[in-house]
């Protein structure tokens, strides 16, 4: 088996893979990604395959894979993580990688703590993209529960790279049972490339508690981007202003909405163990602590 090397880690608890995908064509396949995602030690939120650069000025291709096999645009949680590798083997603290939506930056400060630039926001109907024209997707018509009654409803809907659906509440977000809303949300046909679920918690305008349903993942610890989406989404309908904290079960980030309209992540990152990976079967043995 060619087998290439990964970092077991995570990012607030959002449970990330960092494959070395450099020097080799090969791609993590959908196979591979349910296979290890189907054992304990290996079960993960996000593949972040980091392969050799396809655009001059980049450091690398980064290719994100969700748990059930699909691939995501971005992962903030993720990002970080890999910075993090990166930054230990190069003793480098700034790169700019590439994704399937673009080129994103991201920094390791002295703290430790690591800063991703998420890019720009969308708010337009078709580049979320929904299934269904609306004006102003800063609140759309999309409820569940009782017709009179809805549980959750009116959610504020943006694209950070991937899509996400931030519903607003005044009640503890832990009363929610998100791990039955959230499949049904996820893929409701308003959404034909799915969506990752939030429901955000103001506590004042500098703090969101914020728990998230993924898009291909389920219900994580935590998740960049919906934090990203979260804060946007809060500043755009004067529920925030454009730098919080976002509190996420796994602990918090902070999100800032740059007057050039870039968005950014701060947060940690933890290395947990590494070993070698088969990207084809997704057979992986564990390497003696280097
Ligand atoms: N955990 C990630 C988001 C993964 C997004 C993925 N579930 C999708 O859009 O398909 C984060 O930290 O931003």
């Amino acid at each position: 088996m060619s087998d290439v090397p990964f970092f077991k880690m995570n990012g607030l608890g959002n449970q990330i893979i960092v494959a070395d995908m450099r020097g080799t064509s090969a791609r993590i396949t959908p196979a591979a990604a349910i296979a290890i995602n189907g054992r304990a030690e290996t079960k993960f939120d996000q593949i972040m395959a980091i392969h050799d650069a396809r655009t001059p000025g980049t450091a690398n291709y980064i290719e994100i894979i969700n748990s059930d096999g699909t691939l995501a645009q971005a992962c903030g949680n993720g990002m970080r993580c890999v910075v993090q590798s990166l930054s230990a083997e190069q003793g480098r603290q700034l790169f700019t990688f590439e994704t399937i939506a673009g080129i994103l930056f991201g920094q390791e400060a002295e703290d430790g703590l690591i800063t991703v630039d998420m890019g720009t926001p969308k708010f337009a109907w078709y580049d979320i993209p929904l299934n269904e024209e609306f004006a102003d997707t800063r609140q759309v018509e999309l409820q569940i529960g009782p017709i009179d009654d809805p549980v959750l409803h009116s959610p504020s809907v943006m694209s950070i790279g991937n899509p996400h659906a931030t519903f607003w509440v005044k009640e503890d977000v832990w009363s929610y049972a998100l791990d039955r809303f959230g499949p049904l949300l996820e893929n409701h046909p308003l959404f034909p490339e799915r969506a990752n679920i939030s429901i955000a918690n103001v506590v004042n305008p500098e703090r969101i508690i914020l728990r998230t349903w993924e898009r291909g993942a389920g219900l994580t610890e935590a998740c960049g981007t919906a934090a990203c989406a979260a804060l946007v989404n809060g500043a755009r309908t004067r529920r925030t202003n454009r730098k919080a904290t976002v509190t996420l079960p796994g602990g918090d980030l902070v999100v800032e909405w740059l007057p050039n309209d870039h968005v950014t992540l701060t947060g940690p990152a933890e290395f947990e163990w590494q070993g070698r990976l088969d990207p084809t079967s997704g057979a992986w043995t564990r390497s003696e602590a280097a």
